[in-house]
């Protein structure tokens, strides 16, 4: 392991830095509430020497469970140490940016209704002096109705941002990822990587990305817009009569649905109203009934869990190796980057095609059907454990009645992806579907948000979206069950 000092000042203004391979260690004889800051290199995110003055801008961790803060230190430099604090400098911001781009353009969405209606607050006290620390170019908006946003993004000069950063839940990614599509040059908008800031009421994508526990600092989130990389991300589309949409998240039908968007009067209830909204919808048992056609890729649940293992091994050791690397050259993409322009073309619309090859037909009445990507839908349902972000295929879920007591079972260790294992829930990896429903009141929502119950069909398009990520997959832990003894 490499070393470097730089020692400032003397007796009560005596401060000390010490950058390691990947931490920086800074010691300050003056401040005795927090005499010794140690933060990972990731969490530096400026430093400069300007005249004689020295200043590094860093978040640390005053305990390991407390939030990031944001601590600008700084130090007087005499002459006879220019040079060795210049070269400190150098090698301080090169190690914190490894591989990556500095000063982001970020095109910033905060929605002032959004969740409990604190985001402005949290943006004006948390996230813009961090964005200023790290000497971001920032382009924000404050969304004042639906809408909004995608109107900004259809219209947006596509070579002046580096990202977009989305302050509000999954809703208003649900309407950049919609703008993206609308806009002139469609494949090229969304290679603009997408960094959501957790502030509404469901943060699913903010969740899968940061991981669950981190997600709860808005100020985490601020460091994975201006240090995560892109991530490739599918999107699908989803087709409705003649009107096409792009959806990234989830799509369900039948008792989630009924949750999601059926609960709006328990809103008062917060994160609770899922809960009791679950409750209440197997208590009733209803069952829809709909003709569900699923183009599968696989099956195997075990299967499953396996691939997603792999694909993450594989995705920590190309983080491992992009932070060795040129910013240029660096990203996880996906193929439709090299896809032209234009939104790429529907493989599998039509009726007539349904019973291609890999395609299976059910018509029997089933509890909910749950499609989408990222384990995490909400902070307690891991709906989609196996989800991977660029496989090319949607993860569908199709749980058949089963009686209430296994359903209320269901709630009990659904944050960590059980219900997945049970026998009524259907779990299919599947590059297409297409839905049929032989009703048309009630629910039907796309990304958590409602529209029309009526036949819809959805397809795959592989890493045409990208995300911003600081590990190159989801953040969920999930694994085989142990090994259970063998029945005689
Ligand atoms: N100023 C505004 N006033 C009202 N609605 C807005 C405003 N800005 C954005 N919106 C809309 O608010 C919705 C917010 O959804 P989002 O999921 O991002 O946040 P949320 O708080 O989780 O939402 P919800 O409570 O509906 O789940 C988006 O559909 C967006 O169109």
């Amino acid at each position: 392991m490499s070393t470097r000092e730089l020692a400032l000042g003397s007796g009560v203004n005596a401060s000390r830095f010490t950058l390691t391979d990947t931490e920086l260690v800074v010691e300050r004889a003056a401040d005795k509430k927090w005499p010794k800051v140690k933060t990972s290199l990731r969490n530096v995110l400026w430093a400069e020497l300007k005249g004689d003055a020295f200043e590094v801008s860093l978040l640390a961790k005053k305990k390991p469970k407390s939030p990031l803060s944001l601590l600008h230190v700084t130090g007087s430099v005499g002459d006879a140490d220019k040079e060795s604090a210049a070269s400190f400098t150098e090698a301080l911001m090169s190690a914190a940016y490894a591989g990556l781009p500095r000063q982001r353009r970020l095109k910033v969405f905060v929605n002032p209704k959004s969740g409990p209606g604190k985001a402005v607050a949290q943006y004006r006290k948390k996230i813009e002096p961090i964005f200023n620390a790290a000497k971001c170019k920032v382009d924000v908006t404050f969304t004042t109705r639906g809408k909004h946003a995608q109107e900004i993004v259809e219209k947006l000069p596509l070579d002046g941002f580096d990202a977009i950063v989305v302050m509000s839940g999954d809703g208003l990614v649900h309407e950049v990822i919609n703008g993206y599509a609308a806009h002139a040059e469609p494949a090229k908008a969304f290679r603009i990587p997408i960094s959501p800031i957790p502030t509404g009421s469901g943060n699913g994508l903010a969740i899968n990305l940061l991981g669950l526990e981190e997600s709860k600092d808005v100020a985490v989130a601020a460091l994975n817009a201006i240090k995560g990389r892109p991530m490739a991300m599918d999107i699908f589309s989803m087709t409705q009569g003649d009107k096409r949409y792009m959806s990234f998240m989830s799509q369900a039908l039948g008792l989630m649905a009924d949750i999601d968007l059926g609960t709006e009067h328990l809103r008062f209830m917060g994160g609770t109203r899922f809960v009791v909204g679950f409750i209440y919808e197997v208590i009733k048992n209803k069952q829809v009934s709909a003709k569900v056609s699923i183009k599968i890729a696989e099956q195997d649940k075990r299967k499953m869990v396996q691939d997603l293992q792999a694909a993450r091994a594989q995705a920590r050791s190309t983080i491992a190796s992009a932070d060795a690397s040129d910013p240029a050259t660096l990203t996880t993409d996906g193929e439709s980057s090299t896809t032209g322009t234009g939104l790429p073309e529907l493989k599998h619309t039509g009726a007539a095609r349904v019973n291609d090859d890999g395609w299976v037909t059910f018509d029997k009445p089933f509890t909910f059907l749950y499609a989408g990507q990222g384990p995490y839908v909400s902070t307690d349902l891991m709906q989609f454990p196996v989800s991977q972000p660029n496989d090319g295929l949607i993860d569908v879920v199709l749980q058949l009645q089963s009686d209430r007591g296994t359903m209320l079972k269901a709630i009990d260790g659904a944050e960590h992806g059980n219900p997945f294992w049970m026998d009524a829930q259907h779990y299919y990896k599947a590059h297409a579907f297409r839905v049929e429903p032989h009703f048309t009141k009630g629910y039907l929502s796309i990304d958590g948000e409602s529209y029309p119950v009526a036949p819809f069909e959805i397809e795959v398009h592989k890493g045409l979206g990208s995300l911003l990520s600081m590990y190159g997959c989801f953040q969920a832990e999930f694994n085989l069950p142990p090994e259970q003894p063998a029945k005689k």
